[in-house]
């Protein structure tokens, strides 16, 4: 069990009994913010994450550089091991290379970075304390806290088929912990999982746990989104951590806490009910992807009517009971987690026989199904009910702008559908590779051979629209977009998705733009918005801010400053753990009017060693392409042929362990594609549109699936512009 005398001197918050009062205090109330209970805890010195994908890699990452903990992230994958040990990352993240540089090999002179005059000064060091490695159990012995980051698919078999979470990589994770462990740990449930697994997980852990070894477990989900974790980390908008109301389970939050408050405010981390803590991540995921669902609905009336989608959006979206975000219409979400949770929640409501509950969630899929279809539907009846023998050009095929991940992208269904009208089909996406746009493909049903007539993929965006006769954006790339780059912010719709985050590393306000300018039909819709922090409200200029995080021993700091290329305005600070007197005015949360902690409840750190600045910004566009990970279920299938290979024992009894290998693994010429992600050093050219029109064939349609285009200019080159969730122009055969 944890115990004070394990405490780290000066590295923790004053031990003090606990007592009944303070366990009511973090859940008597439902949740609370932590330092709210006067509890001892163990300060963290060492954190061991199984899994490096998405979400345990970059997690990581942040979690050593913002830290002076000892990170090991290991994972039964040797491959994305061996590319996280590398100049060239396995995953694709904005930013995500400048961190994991710094806090891995301790220097800003790593080989891929020499040619940065920057790297050359001096002072630039800081003792590396983030590990990737495949000793998954030497990695267990020696964490104090473990972080659960593995996949939870589908169920692609058996009870709960296509609907229910997959289990076996938390259970297996959670057996290698008991069977290794010879110290008491914190176990972090950070995986997406169905309510109540941290239960399941503390039985099979108690059960097979070696004498004397405790285990607390705790819930944490993930809340970062793809294309902008890093800045999620640096600044997500709360942490969740689920808890054992007992005075040990209450310490373990409170350990988990104290890791996070190094640099996030600790009115951000919010203690639960365990149970709370899982269902709450599911409920989040539902609930934005809802909110997808129901605008996307409205597109429908939308262009039906003569309403303009953007507008509508807009306009909903600055009553602030709704809030702007995830109000972009587009040809439906993708992404490897909303439908799986969403299922998860209907398997969830199914199984407690809440079949109107389970109805009500799964209709948001089935609206996201009819969204790709509908989108199919009219491109088709624009282009005169025919596409055999049309050239259709796809621009984008990852699931969202900013990531090379294709799971469930929406392109995957209708590169399908167009195929099955024998259209000939040409995809490009600045970051997704060629073998990986077949393989998706092919797991949506498609016979490669055939295939392979009706779909080419491309270079560029020239080479995919050269003789077309139809053009159809799918993924929201900014080089796509012929709209005005400074009224366009993040070019994303006046909708304002993703509002406002100011990324630490780069200073870039990206997302949350308000400010694109719409010229389409005749109307003039100015949806002008903040363009910098400095015209943000003074709550979210302080939450999407550039972070700097005070050292209170040395009074050293991390700031993260922008780039030299950028307005010093897009910068402000985010101090870390806040220590305000209750005497001035920062003594309440602004705008909540929740006091903030006192310097006595908050934890305070020592960092042995200086924390330097982070790279400058010229390396955060990284071409890389994501290998999938094992296990991951598309539709309830498999990706991939199982594989053994764990290198670490999974129980006492020999074992086979299996997973799946990333498909561009096989497939790639060139190698492993968890080899294949360095820094990208040269900035992407927009398209250049009037050059696309001399090479169509007329009439020239485009079709544009995100609404990041100037339709007028468009037609004024002459291309005919039909947008999602806005009435068609063109079509007479609707
Ligand atoms: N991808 C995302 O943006 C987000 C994902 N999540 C959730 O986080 C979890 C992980 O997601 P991703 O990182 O995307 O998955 P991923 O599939 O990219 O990575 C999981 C990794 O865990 C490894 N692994 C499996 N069993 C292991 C074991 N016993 N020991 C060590 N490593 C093991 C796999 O080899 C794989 O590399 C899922 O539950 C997901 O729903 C939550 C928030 C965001
Ligand atoms: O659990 C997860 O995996 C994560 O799922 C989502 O993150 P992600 O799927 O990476 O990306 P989103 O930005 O949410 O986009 C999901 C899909 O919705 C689409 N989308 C998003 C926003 C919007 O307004 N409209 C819209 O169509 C995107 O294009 C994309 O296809 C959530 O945003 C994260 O908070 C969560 O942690």
């Amino acid at each position: 069990m944890i115990s004070a005398e394990n405490l780290v001197p000066g590295n923790e918050c004053a031990p003090s009994s606990i007592n009944e009062s303070s366990v009511s205090q973090i859940h008597g109330e439902g949740a609370k913010t932590v330092g709210a209970a006067d509890t001892a805890h163990k300060a963290v010195r060492k954190i061991t994450c199984l899994g490096s994908g998405f979400v345990g890699g970059p997690t990581s990452a942040v979690t050593a550089f913002m830290s002076n903990i000892d990170v090991t992230v290991v994972d039964i994958n040797s491959e994305r091991i061996k590319a996280w040990n590398s100049d060239r990352l396995p995953i694709y993240e904005p930013g995500l290379h400048e961190i994991v540089y710094a806090a891995r090999d301790g220097t800003y002179t790593n080989s891929a970075l020499k040619r940065n005059e920057l790297s050359n000064l001096p002072g630039r060091t800081r003792k590396p304390n983030l590990h990737f490695s495949t000793n998954v159990d030497k990695a267990i012995q020696d964490a104090d806290l473990i972080f659960v980051c593995v996949n939870t698919p589908t169920k692609a078999n058996g009870v709960g088929k296509g609907a229910a979470a997959d289990l076996a990589f938390v259970e297996a994770a959670a057996r290698n912990i008991a069977h290794v462990a010879t110290e008491d740990k914190i176990i972090v449930e950070k995986s997406t999982v169905p309510c109540r697994t941290a239960h399941s997980i503390r039985e099979i852990l108690s059960a097979n746990a070696k004498p004397g070894v405790h285990f607390d477990v705790l819930s944490n989900p993930e809340f970062l989104a793809e294309g902008t974790a890093v800045q999620d980390l640096l600044s997500p908008d709360r942490v969740i951590i689920g808890s054992e109301m007992t005075p040990e389970g209450i310490q373990a939050a409170r350990s988990l806490a104290g890791v996070y408050s190094q640099w996030i405010p600790t009115e951000r981390i919010i203690t639960m009910n365990v149970w709370s803590s899982e269902l709450s991540k599911l409920a989040a995921n539902a609930l934005l992807a809802q909110r997808i669902s129901s605008i996307n609905a409205l597109s429908a009336i939308c262009e039906a009517t003569g309403a303009e989608v953007d507008e509508v959006s807009h306009a909903c979206g600055l009553d602030s009971r709704i809030g702007p975000h995830m109000l972009a219409a587009g040809p439906g979400f993708g992404g490897s987690c909303f439908q799986k949770d969403i299922f998860n929640i209907v398997y969830l409501s199914e199984s407690l026989h809440l079949y109107e509950v389970a109805d009500y969630w799964r209709g948001i899929i089935n609206m996201n199904e009819y969204q790709k279809q509908r989108f199919t539907k009219r491109i088709i009846s624009c282009m005169f009910n025919n596409l055999t023998g049309k050239k259709v050009a796809v621009l984008g095929f990852a699931f969202k702008k900013n990531t090379s991940d294709t799971r469930e992208s929406p392109a995957i269904t209708l590169v399908s559908n167009f195929a099955a009208e024998r259209a000939q089909v040409a995809i490009y996406d600045p970051k997704v590779k060629e073998a990986q746009i077949w393989q998706e493909l092919q797991e949506a049903g498609g016979n490669l051979l055939q295939l392979k007539k009706n779909v080419l993929v491309c270079k560029s965006g020239y080479d995919a629209c050269r003789g077309a006769d139809g053009v159809v954006i799918m993924t929201g790339w900014d080089e796509f977009s012929n709209k005005d780059p400074i009224n366009a912010g993040n070019l994303a719709p006046p909708s304002m998705t993703s509002i406002g985050r100011l990324s630490p590393i780069t200073g870039v306000l990206q997302g949350r733009a308000m400010n694109a300018s719409v010229d389409n039909c005749g109307l003039q819709a100015k949806a002008q918005g903040p363009k910098t922090t400095k015209d943000l409200p003074s709550v979210q200029k302080k939450r999407d801010a550039t972070l700097v995080i005070r050292n209170p021993t040395t009074g050293e700091v991390v700031n993260f400053k922008k780039s030299s290329t950028r307005d010093s305005s897009m910068v402000s600070e985010l101090e870390g753990p806040q220590i305000p007197s209750h005497n001035d005015e920062n003594a309440f949360i602004e705008g909540t009017g929740r006091p903030r902690l006192r310097a006595s409840e908050v934890p305070t750190y020592n960092h042995p060693r200086p924390i330097m600045e982070p790279f400058p910004s010229a390396l955060t566009e990284i071409d890389n392409n994501l290998p999938r990970s094992p296990g991951r279920t598309k539709h309830g299938k498999q990706y991939s042929t199982t594989t053994p290979g764990s290198p670490s024992k999974l129980s006492s009894s020999p074992r086979r362990y299996s997973f799946h290998t990333f498909p561009s693994d096989k497939t790639t010429k060139d190698g492993p594609s968890t080899s294949n992600f360095g820094p990208e050093e040269t900035k992407t050219e927009r398209l250049d549109w009037a050059r696309i029109a001399k090479g169509m064939r007329k009439p020239m349609w485009v079709f544009d699936g995100r609404n990041i285009l100037d339709a007028a200019k468009l037609e004024a080159l002459g291309f005919r512009v039909e947008a999602i969730g806005r009435a068609s122009k063109y079509s007479g055969f609707g």
